[in-house]
């Protein structure tokens, strides 16, 4: 509660607009009540502003007027410079006027066009979209910040005690070495951003040798690229969970690693593993699971599981908005 409590009053410190494009859904819009009230960012809402008036009062929201903006991408004015944005950043990819002008009809294509063209500081989807839905629009025209080589993601997983740090658990399926290096060295850097310091558990089947197999050498491969990299980073693997946060276990599998039982950032072996460990922890163990938030991009998109909550949103928004701030 204190991690979301200090995410929310760092999001206040400046000013950000965060554009929502589903702005219909019933969770997005009570989450936009809770975020005007508490004043944690400004907000653009995409959609029909008919339908979008309906939803709220429905769910008994009503929207301010100050600091909501409603835009119909199907009416807006900004369309047709954005149609002809799109053609231009993608023509190279044999996009064409038609399949530009399509594209803008759609929320994604339209929220994240506003968060290139600097008309908002970040974009939040994904409650009712799927994660590659929500994600493509970015990876064609917002691109990777300079020097990295693939986004992915991080869950920050509140749990009792500790936020812990899960990636990747939705981006990257079959992760390669390389990319595992990658995911593990931008989750180490959002740890940070976050006030958490890292220490990077590469995770595996196998305790140092106690395993063996193709999954367990990729990862010991990524542990190794990592720590050539990143020379200053305390980096373990490979090394399983239990090793990984619990002492006792660490004294009995790895005693002498400086990771081993004091673990903060855990690296997933691949999409299976990591997207269904985060659901465990939060739906059986109670955790707040704040994310996706993705790491590596020039600019700040984020996704939602659909399955999330109206805190889940206002969280997500507090991240983007940190985010904006940050780049
Ligand atoms: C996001 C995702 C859809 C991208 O797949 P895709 O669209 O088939 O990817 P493509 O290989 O066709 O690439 C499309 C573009 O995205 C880029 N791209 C793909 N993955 C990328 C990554 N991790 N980082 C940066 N760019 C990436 C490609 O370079 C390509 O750019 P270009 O068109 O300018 O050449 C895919 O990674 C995915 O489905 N991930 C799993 C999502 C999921 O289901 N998660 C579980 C629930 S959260
Ligand atoms: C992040 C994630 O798993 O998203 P969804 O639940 O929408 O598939």
């Amino acid at each position: 509660m204190l991690f979301e409590y200090s995410l929310i009053q760092r999001a206040r410190e400046k000013r950000v607009r965060i554009v929502l494009p589903e702005g219909s859904e019933p969770r997005i819009l009570q989450a936009v009540d809770v975020l005007r009230r508490r004043d944690v960012a400004d907000i653009v809402l995409l959609g029909d502003p008919v339908a979008i008036r309906a939803a709220a009062s429905h769910v008994g929201v009503a929207i301010p007027e100050a600091g909501v903006e409603i835009i119909d991408p199907k009416s807006s004015p900004l369309r047709e410079s954005f149609i002809n944005d799109y053609y231009a950043m993608r023509k190279h990819k044999g996009a064409t006027m038609d399949v530009a002008s399509d594209r803008m009809l759609e929320v994604s294509y339209f929220g994240t066009m506003m968060v290139e063209k600097g008309l908002a500081g970040g974009m939040v989807s994904g409650s009712i979209h799927t994660t590659a839905n929500t994600i493509r629009p970015a990876f064609e025209f917002i691109k990777t910040r300079e020097g990295v080589g693939c986004v992915s993601s991080v869950f920050l997983m509140c749990l009792k005690h500790d936020v812990l740090v899960y990636g990747d658990c939705a981006v990257i399926a079959n992760p390669t070495a390389d990319q595992l290096a990658e995911i593990a060295s931008s989750s180490a850097d959002t740890a940070l951003q976050f006030g958490i310091e890292p220490r990077v558990a590469m995770l595996s089947y196998s305790t140092g040798e106690s395993g063996h197999g193709e999954d367990v050498e990729r990862v010991r491969e990524a542990t190794a690229i990592l720590k050539r990299k990143r020379p200053e980073l305390l980096v373990e693997g490979p090394l399983q969970y239990d090793a990984a946060i619990d002492p006792a276990v660490a004294a009995t599998k790895m005693p002498s690693s400086a990771v081993a039982g004091r673990a903060t950032v855990f690296i997933f072996p691949d999409l299976n593993t990591g997207n269904n460990t985060y659901k465990a922890v939060q739906r059986s163990a109670g955790a707040v699971a704040i994310g996706p938030v993705l790491q590596g991009l020039r600019k700040p998109v984020n996704d939602l599981s659909r399955g999330c909550t109206v805190a889940d949103i206002v969280n997500t928004v507090a991240i983007t908005a940190i985010q904006a701030q940050d780049s």
